[in-house]
């Protein structure tokens, strides 16, 4: 509990390879872009039972991209353990801790790269995306730069956004049956708990 999210590339995360370091092309590349930083705009709206969340301030089409989810890349051990602080620290309410855990099965099926991304000190505006049982209208996509060994993981809209919809995701599948904090995603399917990483 306190960090969230375990998506695995190839379960419901796509994998996408973009110019990078190796290439002789520039920013202006048709094939970066992520690499642009965000291009719609975008809201921070305070609620009372979630905090901080990320709404759009404009018409977003369904497969455009978003922003990218930036933050420290940990080690699994460091991440281990943030993660028991943060589960403490949260309990309380107080604290709205942002570590997400990726897994990429590597083709061979026998392996997978475990990524850590903690935007909780570090990060920019993703951090915000709260979660929804419902999956909500973010899907997420493994960018690897050409030549990088680490992907990053961008938000892409999944379906027709609206001016002043929030934007959330599904962080995981949550266990109704074990104890965890409270959801307030008000979704259809809301399972009242968020979803927890074991680590
Ligand atoms: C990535 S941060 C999202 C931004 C956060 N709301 C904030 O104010 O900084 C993840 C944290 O937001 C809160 N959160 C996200 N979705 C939620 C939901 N559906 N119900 C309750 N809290 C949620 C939890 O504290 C979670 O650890």
């Amino acid at each position: 509990m306190g960090s969230f999210s375990s998506s695995n590339a190839g379960n419901g995360t796509d994998l996408m390879t973009e110019c990078g370091t190796n290439c002789s092309c520039g920013v202006e590349c048709v094939n970066r872009l992520t690499q642009r930083g965000v291009s719609v705009k975008l809201r921070i709206v305070k609620d009372r039972n979630k905090g901080w969340g990320l709404h759009a301030a404009q018409f977003i089409h369904r497969g455009q991209f978003v922003c990218e989810y930036a933050g420290e890349f940990l080690t699994t051990e460091e991440a281990r353990t943030r993660q028991r602080t943060y589960d403490e620290f949260a309990c309380g309410g107080g604290l709205h801790p942002a570590l997400l855990v990726v897994r990429e099965h590597l083709p061979s099926g026998k392996a997978c790269l475990r990524v850590n991304i903690d935007a909780t000190k570090v990060g920019n505006i993703a951090r915000f995306v709260n979660h929804s049982c419902d999956g909500g209208n973010l899907s997420t996509v493994l960018v690897r730069n050409s030549g990088s060994l680490l992907p990053r993981l961008c938000f892409f809209a999944a379906k027709d956004v609206v001016d002043g919809e929030e934007l959330t995701f599904g962080y995981g599948v949550a266990d109704p049956t074990k104890q965890g904090r409270p959801c307030f995603c008000g979704s259809s399917c809301c399972v009242g708990r968020l979803p927890s990483e074991e680590t």
